[in-house]
């Protein structure tokens, strides 16, 4: 195993710590890891200004004018041979300083990274290329840094350029591409290197979508040829697609590793709350999982849908419901807490005669309340609370999820549920309504609209995009409903 970027003496203590042992990935097959990162820590000096920095180096006697900032504590990963290992974090979280020192670019500051095979990393594409040379003559300069002979350049220039797929422009000077085209080649160029380990920094959004597509076609055969991957993105559905383990760091820390859902499942939580609640959540949801609560309206039936259905309704048992939903159906002072809730969207479009209003809502889903994203296919426990101003025997209250050009994918009110009874409501009551619906829906964005009516022709408050909730793609198809399905081969 060869090391790329050794331990350099520190000139700033890392922050007090116990090295961690090197965090071995779940489900290893082979234990010789690919990539060994052990107790990486990274301190970048802050200055107030540049001549901060200039009296720093003129400074004879070593005083130092910046402040510590420590992007990274003390990492210690091992990446097994032939795995992809997905790194999700917030803006800010260390991700690209972790890549960049395992591609051997950036120095830890403490710490050592080791590393097996060739290596090709898609940070800065086409960094080290030429201007006045073509792309065919970068690809050639690029290929030969790379440690490819001739004859292995040889061999794959013509793959390199059908993939760039840029025409003529393949033998022009660089300088007269267009950025789009750059990428082209520069991808090109460092996907055909025959790499051992790949590092790919959010380089699968390059060029338009035939690009991406071909470029993620490529990504999922270095998978199967048992290549490591390593992964940097934002884009939670392509960790769970494309990734056997994952990895969520958060202030440079890496607070958890694991199957990718369930890190997924953190990192949308630290989205949502801005910390790390989730995980204390999910510690506690192991220990009881919390059973959502049932109808608190006085309904004595489940709401339904029809076709493949949901799980039932369980039987309201306060003692299983999270403290937030406790909490929520406690509260019936009626006061508007819209905003509070973390997948409220402030640019909702709000109508109707206002003889009800929608004050609260709160979602529950895979064991998380309010999240941000939940899986495909998931249950998704919707409560709405409402303030009525005028009596009713039975109100129509509704739900619908649309995606953000205001396509339906789905809605659904009390009063098309046949097994559903709603009780009268009086003026001045405050009534919470539970609904519990199955995402068989697209992956993506969805928004969530809430409705409380008279009639189908009495609209009393619609708040259309009241809620932003983003659907995670667990398995593939096409189409914006995940309609049950199953295949066979029929002897003939
Ligand atoms: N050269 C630098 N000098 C000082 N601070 C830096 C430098 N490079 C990065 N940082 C800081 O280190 C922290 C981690 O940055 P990094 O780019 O690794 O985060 P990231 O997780 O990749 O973020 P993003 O998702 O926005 O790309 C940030 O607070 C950033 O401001």
């Amino acid at each position: 195993m060869s090391s790329n970027a050794l331990a350099k003496p520190a000139t700033d203590s890392p922050p007090a710590e116990t090295p961690t042992p090197a965090m071995p990935a779940p489900a290893i097959h082979n234990p010789s890891p690919a990539v060994r990162v052990e107790n990486v820590s990274k301190m970048y000096r802050l200055f107030n200004s540049r001549g901060d920095r200039l009296k720093e180096a003129l400074n004879l006697f070593g005083k130092p004018y910046h402040r510590p900032f420590w992007a990274l504590h003390d990492i210690s990963l091992d990446v097994p041979r032939g795995q992809t290992v997905g790194i999700l974090g917030m803006n800010g979280s260390g991700k690209s300083t972790l890549l960049q020192i395992i591609a051997g670019v950036l120095a830890p500051t403490t710490g050592h990274v080791a590393m097996e095979g060739r290596l090709a990393a898609l940070l800065e594409l086409g960094a080290g290329f030429n201007a006045d040379l073509s792309g065919r003559e970068n690809v050639v300069m690029n290929s030969t840094i790379m440690g490819l002979s001739r004859r292995e350049i040889d061999s794959r220039i013509a793959e390199i350029e059908a993939f760039a797929d840029i025409g003529d422009f393949f033998d022009q000077p660089v300088k007269t591409y267009s950025s789009g085209m750059f990428v082209r080649v520069a991808f090109s160029a460092a996907i055909h290197v025959d790499p051992e380990v790949l590092i790919v920094d959010e380089a699968l959004s390059v060029g338009d979508a035939r690009f991406q597509e071909k470029s993620y076609r490529k990504f999922s055969s270095f998978k199967e040829a048992g290549k490591t991957i390593i992964y940097v993105t934002h884009d939670r559905s392509s960790v769970l697609q494309l990734c056997d383990f994952a990895i969520l760091l958060h202030k440079g820390r890496l607070v958890e590793m694991g199957e990718p859902r369930h890190i997924v499942n953190l990192y949308s939580e630290i989205l949502g709350f801005g910390d790390l609640r989730a995980k204390r959540q999910d510690r506690a949801a192991e220990e009881a999982p919390p059973a959502p609560a049932a109808i608190a309206a006085g309904s004595s039936g489940p709401a339904t849908v029809q076709g493949n259905r949901p799980a039932a309704l369980p039987a309201p048992e306060a003692a299983n419901r999270p403290p937030e939903l406790s909490a929520f159906l406690a509260d019936r002072s009626g006061q508007n807490q819209l905003s509070g809730n973390p997948t409220y969207n402030a640019d909702e479009y709000v109508y109707g005669n206002e003889q009800a209003e929608i004050v609260d809502y709160m979602l529950l889903s895979e064991g998380r309340v309010n999240p941000s994203a939940v899986t495909c296919g998931s249950d998704l426990d919707i409560y709405v609370k409402i303030r009525f101003h005028q009596p009713h025997e039975a109100p129509l209250v509704g739900f619908g999820l649309r995606t953000p050009k205001g396509v339906q994918g789905f809605a659904n009110n009390t009063s098309w549920m046949p097994d559903t009874v709603i009780p009268p409501v009086e003026a001045g009551e405050v009534a919470v309504y539970h609904f519990r619906v199955k995402l068989l829906l697209q992956a993506g964005a969805w928004f969530l609209l809430l409705s409380v009516a008279g009639s189908q022709a009495d609209l009393w408050q619609i708040r259309n995009n009241v809620g932003l909730l983003e659907l995670l793609a667990d398995n593939r198809f096409d189409g914006m409903a995940m309609l049950p399905c199953s295949a066979e081969a029929v002897a003939g």
